[in-house]
């Protein structure tokens, strides 16, 4: 069975159609990546998923439940959680005290303390040695850290991330891919990271879906999509000859 998925569905905004009649299924334990041109429709994409939006038609299915309409909050105790573009950190408080809060929202949310243990986050996000360090002072790789263990500390099954990479030099793409290989293969979190810069994704991820003008274009693996003449053709808006 598949772990979400979603069914025909479609997103309006007054007469514009973000997305439309979307169908596509997300396995558990895949680091699914999404990528498409500007406008293309990734964030609605991703905010009806976790709750931002309510799509305005079709289902939005989570593990058999169907989750179109719950708010963000119930969606989180069902385990499925977001980062964002820009970190949003609590960043008058530490390091540490950043992933309690995200502990303590899950908890709430659930009703149940999360599975994973802080411990292991703080290991997996390589933030052990920042525990007691006000969030205002990290750097951008170490906020987007504290952003994805704050996530985790919610106790998802699936995280939905919306350009992590954005503002990292190569040297720190390739130590923030490392670190969300490592908590899909420790803690077999779903990852579904949209993502500019394809050849990142390509590396990470298991298969990539690309959008177009709000509509389903590919899902498949990352050197069957990123070598489609029709992939290449949306992206660089000529054909591919090589
Ligand atoms: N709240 C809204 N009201 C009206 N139109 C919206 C709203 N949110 C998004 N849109 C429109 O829907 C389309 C898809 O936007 P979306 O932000 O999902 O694209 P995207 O693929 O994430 O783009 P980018 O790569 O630039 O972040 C765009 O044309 C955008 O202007």
């Amino acid at each position: 069975m598949s772990h979400m998925s979603l069914e025909n569905v479609t997103m309006k905004f007054g007469p514009f159609r973000a997305l439309t009649d979307l169908s596509f299924h997300i396995s558990r334990g895949e680091i699914l990546g999404v990528a498409g041109p500007n406008g293309a429709g990734k964030s609605t994409l991703m905010d009806v998923c976790t709750g931002g939006l309510k799509a305005s038609a079709g289902e939005v299915i989570f593990d058999g439940r169907t989750i179109t309409s719950c708010p963000r909050h119930v969606r989180c105790g069902l385990g499925i959680a977001q980062t964002f573009q820009i970190p949003t950190l609590l960043s008058s408080l530490t390091v540490g005290e950043n992933l309690l809060a995200g502990h303590l929202f899950g908890h709430e949310a659930r009703g149940t303390p999360s599975g994973i243990a802080l411990e292991e986050i703080l290991s997996l996000t390589r933030l052990g040695d920042h525990l007691d360090m006000d969030a205002a002072r990290a750097d951008l790789l170490t906020r987007k850290r504290i952003m994805l263990g704050a996530a985790l500390a919610t106790g998802p099954e699936i995280i939905f991330m919306d350009e992590p990479l954005g503002g990292l030099n190569s040297e720190e793409i390739a130590e923030f891919l490392d670190v969300v290989r490592h908590v899909r293969d420790s803690l077999g979190v779903t990852v579904v990271m949209v993502e500019h810069k394809t050849r990142a994704l390509a590396e990470i991820a298991d298969r990539i879906l690309i959008i177009n003008f709000g509509e389903f274009v590919m899902l498949d693996t990352p050197s069957i999509v990123l070598n489609d003449d029709h992939v290449v053709e949306i992206y660089l808006g000529k054909k591919h000859d090589a």
